[in-house]
């Protein structure tokens, strides 16, 4: 599913952000991504996302060498890849329901079929009863859960999130990551940067941890 061949990251003429990376995910598995402040895992996830191209190297989705997308081809990619961050980046003014089907306005997918899907990525996030709320009216855990059903509405073939957990107390951080869990098992590939070295360890998945910019362990890999 995704692959970086020894892939470099420079912003501007400075030091290299992320170097020397190689690594491979298959489809449908869960990793976690870890490391330091600084250590590049932001960097790595926006590669992916084509928000920056590589300084050196390949970053090969789905077969493609995604640098090579044509601007307007870039769009497209990108609606295959489900992004949550750490402050959900929510539409305050607007009901869950709506920022939910966000991504599927853009698209102009039809009302009747647009409703269809928000409904059922809220109840895949136990929210299908919250859908009239204004984001304020909920809690910080719901709030991720809104941010989370916005990723998946478009079911996409990868979901990448980062620092889903990083403002929720234990409790609600293993709830989100269970929430993670379960879209992997229905095969979705998930990728989550994540600092919380307690929680994530203890949850048995693969582990690629970074540090200035480099691979130094990927533990776990299947
Ligand atoms: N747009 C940018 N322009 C210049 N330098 C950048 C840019 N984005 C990141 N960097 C630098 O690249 C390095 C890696 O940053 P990155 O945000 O990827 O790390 P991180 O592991 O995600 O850290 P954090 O957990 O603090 O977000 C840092 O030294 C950072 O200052």
């Amino acid at each position: 599913m995704i692959a970086f061949e020894h892939v470099g990251k420079r912003y501007g003429g400075r030091f290299e952000a992320l170097s020397h990376l190689n690594f491979r995910v298959a489809r449908g598995e869960m990793v976690f991504l870890t490391g330091h402040s600084g250590a590049g895992k932001s960097s790595l996830l926006r590669l992916i996302m084509r928000l920056e191209k590589p300084s050196r190297g390949r970053v090969v989705v789905a077969g493609h060498d995604i640098a090579q997308l044509h601007a307007s081809q870039v769009p497209f990619y990108r609606r295959q890849i489900g992004v949550v961050f750490q402050d959900h980046q929510l539409l305050f003014d607007r009901s869950v329901f709506h920022n939910v089907s966000l991504p599927l306005d853009i698209q102009g997918i039809e009302p009747r079929e647009s409703a269809r899907r928000v409904r059922a990525a809220l109840d895949k996030v136990g929210l299908l009863h919250r859908e009239k709320a204004l984001p304020i009216e909920l809690s910080g855990g719901e709030q991720q859960r809104v941010g989370i059903a916005r990723a998946v509405v478009n079911k996409p073939a990868l979901l990448l999130a980062d620092e889903p957990t990083g403002n929720l107390d234990p409790q609600l951080s293993a709830d989100i990551m269970g929430l993670f869990e379960d879209f992997n098992r229905i095969g979705t590939t998930v990728m989550i940067a994540s600092h919380d070295l307690a929680l994530i360890a203890g949850l048995r998945h693969r582990i690629i941890r970074l540090r200035d910019g480099r691979l130094v362990a990927d533990e776990g890999a299947a």
